[in-house]
């Protein structure tokens, strides 16, 4: 908990969970976060970590290039973070709710001066009630477009600004048992203590806009359970998930 007495939540939105698995943005979902985060706003403070900038861009332009080379994403990047924000801010303002823009990556975590300058402009944005909506610098950086999914991007923020819970949206009812994964209802692992038994649940196949898989959410939460910080892993694609998650109303998987 911070010295605001609210606890923090980092909560990392996929692409998927952005776009409701189609081809653009969902103004419905990001209205739907942003009133969960109304909701909670006397309780805890909110940091998010958000992708959708490449699927933001690809609503609006095709660029003259195969989309799947590393550059033309970077360059898709460029285009749709302004737009991703944009929409952030159209829906959240409408709930009272302010937000700024944070692009940071993987090696500004390596130096101690720009760690502080991340921790100390972050904590002046949650402390004047802006929400910052971080996600990677993908001009400057790949790692994430070509093999995270932000899950690290995540992760390593969780750790650096202290926060009590990461948040990890995704397109499944948390991880599944390897037995049940393509059950019709197959059944959530609800807590996880041991991250080493979970190795042999995890299968390699990814969602239509992933491309960490859920390997990449539990190499985070593993970073996250080193600093004592939990992870959630949450069906982003449920309506108030975070709500529900919180009064234990749906299945997810708590890595404790
Ligand atoms: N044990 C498991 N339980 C649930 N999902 C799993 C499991 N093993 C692999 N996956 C895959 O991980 C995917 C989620 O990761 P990813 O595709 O990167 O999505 P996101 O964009 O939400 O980060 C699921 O859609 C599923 O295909
Ligand atoms: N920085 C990238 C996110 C990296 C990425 O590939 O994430 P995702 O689109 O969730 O698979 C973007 O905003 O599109």
């Amino acid at each position: 908990m911070d010295k605001s007495g609210k606890k923090r939540i980092l909560l990392k939105l996929g692409s998927n969970t952005l776009t409701k698995e189609t081809n653009h943005i969902s103004r419905g979902k990001i209205e739907d976060i942003g009133m969960q985060i109304a909701a909670l706003q006397d309780e805890y403070e909110f940091i998010i970590v958000s992708s959708g900038a490449i699927a933001a861009a690809k609503q609006f332009v095709k660029l003259d290039n195969h989309d799947k080379d590393v550059f033309v994403k970077q360059a898709l990047a460029s285009i749709g973070q302004p737009h991703l924000m944009r929409i952030y801010h159209e829906n959240f303002s409408d709930l009272g709710l302010h937000t700024s823009q944070c692009l940071l990556s993987y090696s500004d975590f390596e130096k101690k001066q720009t760690k502080l300058n991340i921790v100390n402009t972050i904590n002046v944005l949650v402390k004047n009630s802006y929400i910052p909506i971080i996600n990677e610098n993908d001009t400057v950086a790949t790692d994430e477009i070509q093999f995270g999914d932000n899950d690290k991007l995540a992760a390593l923020t969780a750790v650096l600004l202290n926060v009590d819970i990461l948040i990890i949206a995704t397109n499944t009812n948390g991880i599944y048992t390897k037995a049940t994964f393509n059950d019709e209802v197959p059944e959530t692992i609800e807590l996880v203590t041991d991250l080493q038994l979970l190795q042999k649940e995890i299968g390699d196949s990814k969602s239509s806009h992933g491309t960490g898989g859920m390997q990449s959410k539990i190499d985070s939460a593993a970073i996250a359970k080193a600093a004592n910080i939990e992870t959630w892993i949450i069906n982003g694609l449920e309506d108030n998930f975070i709500l529900k998650a919180l009064n234990n109303e749906i299945s997810f998987t708590k890595i404790i």
